[in-house]
């Protein structure tokens, strides 16, 4: 039986995600004295219809791609000093891209909030707010940004910290995006207040990398969720491969940001999938 209370495995090793996730606690702690909840949901932004994540993952004109926005990562350090988001966003948006994936983490990925209100002026296509959400306080950040999906990582939050903030996000009309990276994490993180689940390859402890992780679990995921693969995906064939093996999406970031035009890169992938 789950126990849907015990402890996400943190604060062991000093790993890089614990290190995040301390970091993601101080910098909550400082927003909340800086910015209310109140001023929060006074943004524009707070009163938007998020769009539908399904809607465009499926759309028969749509890639399935959800293309990331990434500047730097703990794996890779620098990937992109020069790209600008409105450009690249957009031109992921023209490419056929199905969501944008923009970081906003400052410490460790060199995002920032202004890149996702950014990237919400210039598209009409969902947007996932990629960073490590710990507190609700985030959710709320991510609807006053214009986000349309919000990402919760497995390894990170208890069981009932999922239940919890998708229920809250959704209650906010956003999309929620689960990940998990091997089967544990998936059985004791199901729920039903999910609206999509990825299957992340690279393992974010110690950053290797295996496609083969998305082919392992897809067929543990319930049909009623969209099927996301995320990370380490630069070869445009294998995009048919995890379509056969029934992925919706595929979350893709260095492959094209690490190129001095990521607009023409996602291009030309789309071109060979
Ligand atoms: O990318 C990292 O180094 C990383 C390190 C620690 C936590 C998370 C990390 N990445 C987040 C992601 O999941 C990826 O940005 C996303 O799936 C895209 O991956 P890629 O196509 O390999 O850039």
């Amino acid at each position: 039986m789950n126990d849907r209370n015990s402890s996400p495995p943190l604060g062991a090793d000093g790993s890089i995600l614990d290190r995040i996730v301390l970091r993601k606690m101080q910098e909550v702690a400082e927003a909340k004295q800086l910015v209310s909840i109140q001023d929060l949901e006074d943004e524009a932004y707070f009163k938007r219809t998020p769009l539908s994540f399904k809607e465009f993952l499926l759309a028969e004109d749509r890639t399935g791609i959800i293309a990331e926005f990434k500047r730097r990562s703990p794996s890779k350090g620098l990937i992109n000093g020069v790209a600008d988001v409105a450009e690249v966003t957009q031109a992921y948006n023209n490419a056929g891209a199905s969501a944008l994936s923009v970081l906003t983490d400052v410490d460790f990925f060199g995002g920032k909030r202004d890149d996702l209100l950014m990237a919400r002026k210039e598209n009409d296509i969902p947007i996932l707010r990629k960073d490590f959400i710990i507190d609700e306080y985030q959710i709320l950040e991510a609807k006053a940004w214009g986000a349309d999906i919000i990402l919760l990582i497995a390894s990170i939050l208890t069981p009932q910290q999922i239940i919890d903030f998708g229920k809250f996000a959704q209650n906010l009309g956003l999309n929620v995006l689960l990940e998990v990276h091997n089967l544990a994490e998936l059985e004791r993180s199901i729920c039903p207040n999910l609206n999509a689940i990825g299957v992340n390859n690279r393992n974010l402890a110690d950053f290797t990398v295996d496609i083969q992780t998305s082919f392992d679990l897809v067929n543990k995921i319930p049909n009623e969720f969209l099927k996301i693969s995320e990370s380490a995906i630069s070869d445009p064939k294998i995009i048919k491969e995890l379509k056969i093996a029934g992925f919706n999406g595929f979350l893709i970031g260095e492959n094209f940001m690490k190129t001095d035009d990521p607009g023409k890169a996602i291009k030309e992938f789309v071109a060979e999938m």
